[in-house]
């Protein structure tokens, strides 16, 4: 089928039109033709293409005889995202333009459609899409999108462990907190302090102070769960919460990574440094309303663990 339209008119049909007003062919086809947009026209019940414009015609080649969903998707059925049933209302008629987007599963491109009923030259209503393509903008979108997210974690992330920072640790720690309040359920607290870490710095430098901090940044990482919190909440000082569980378990999980951190040394160039840590753990009270309370417990019974000799675990009373 050629893709030309016989003689349209402007305004609305045949009948009304006025002789000065009508379009010939060959103008309406430059015009349509040099359009920085696909336009096509597709049968109602058949999906048989009608036309396409040259910008379509380029991508896809004729038209002739194929019907929009072979032609645009390479599918052997219509669409599953065929916007036709939208296009006019209960009563058939023409309902308003359509505007969506979305990405050709061939090319993988983003178009902005807008999609029409329209009354083609036997009257019957057809399908008119014009879609340009939005490619540019939508990576441009998704790497804006992207980037964002990476900020907003990067907000929430201790840079030197990859482990949540303070700021998280009481976001998401209070969260977790009220969540256990509501459902009546057990929430652990263990906090630490590397013992003696100042004399880690004096005797090997800053950079192995740095090297031991992200080796107890994989520590945590390879040994809570993901469903609870594990931070650095200052300099040597580390925090996890605990959801659902009782002091049995989070004394059971200190006591591991104290004995962890004594079995496997962290190498710095030719050292090894075996690092230790005084815990304290508590357990959230039904009158705590926010992680500062039993944070401040589990602080104190850190520095009874630091007073009685260091590199134990004491429990909040
Ligand atoms: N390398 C490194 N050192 C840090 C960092 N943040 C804090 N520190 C150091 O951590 C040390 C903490 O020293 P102290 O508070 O005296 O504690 P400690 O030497 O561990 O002694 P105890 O806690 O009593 O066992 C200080 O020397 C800080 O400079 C950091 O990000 N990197």
């Amino acid at each position: 089928m050629d893709s030309g339209i016989p003689f349209i008119t402007i305004p609305d049909s045949p009948a009304e039109a006025d002789p000065e007003e009508v379009i010939p062919a060959e103008g309406l086809r430059a015009i349509l033709d040099n359009l920085d947009a696909l336009v096509y026209v597709s049968d109602f019940e058949t999906y048989e293409l009608l036309y396409m414009n040259a910008y379509g015609r380029r991508i896809w080649g004729s038209i002739d005889g194929r019907k929009c969903w072979e032609v645009l998707q390479n599918n052997n059925s219509p669409c599953d995202f065929c916007t036709n049933h939208l296009l006019t209302d209960h009563k058939g008629n023409p309902s308003p333009p359509h505007v969506w987007e979305f990405q050709n599963r061939l090319d993988g491109h983003w178009y902005q459609c807008r999609d029409q009923a329209i009354p083609w030259t036997d009257g019957r209503l057809v399908r008119l899409e014009i879609a340009t393509d939005i490619t540019q903008r939508k990576e441009m979108e998704l790497a804006l999108k992207e980037a964002h997210k990476k900020s907003q974690a990067a907000a929430l992330e201790d840079d030197l462990t990859g482990l949540h920072n303070r700021r998280a640790f009481f976001e998401l720690g209070n969260q977790l907190l009220k969540q256990c309040l509501r459902n009546r359920s057990a929430l652990a607290i263990i906090m630490f302090d590397l013992d003696y870490f100042k004399q880690i710095n004096d005797n090997h430098g800053h950079d192995a102070g740095d090297e031991v901090l992200r080796y107890v940044g994989q520590l945590l990482k390879n040994n809570v769960r993901e469903a609870d919190i594990a931070a650095r909440i200052g300099g040597e000082e580390f925090a996890i919460v605990l959801s659902e569980a009782g002091v049995k378990q989070a004394a059971d999980l200190a006591e591991r990574l104290l004995k962890l951190m004594g079995e496997t040394p962290v190498r710095y160039g030719d050292i090894q440094i075996r690092p230790s840590a005084s815990f304290g753990i508590s357990m959230l009270r039904r009158e705590d309303h926010h992680l500062d309370t039993p944070l401040a417990r589990a602080d104190r019974a850190m520095y009874g663990a630091k007073a009685l000799g260091r590199g134990r675990v004491s429990i909040d009373a």
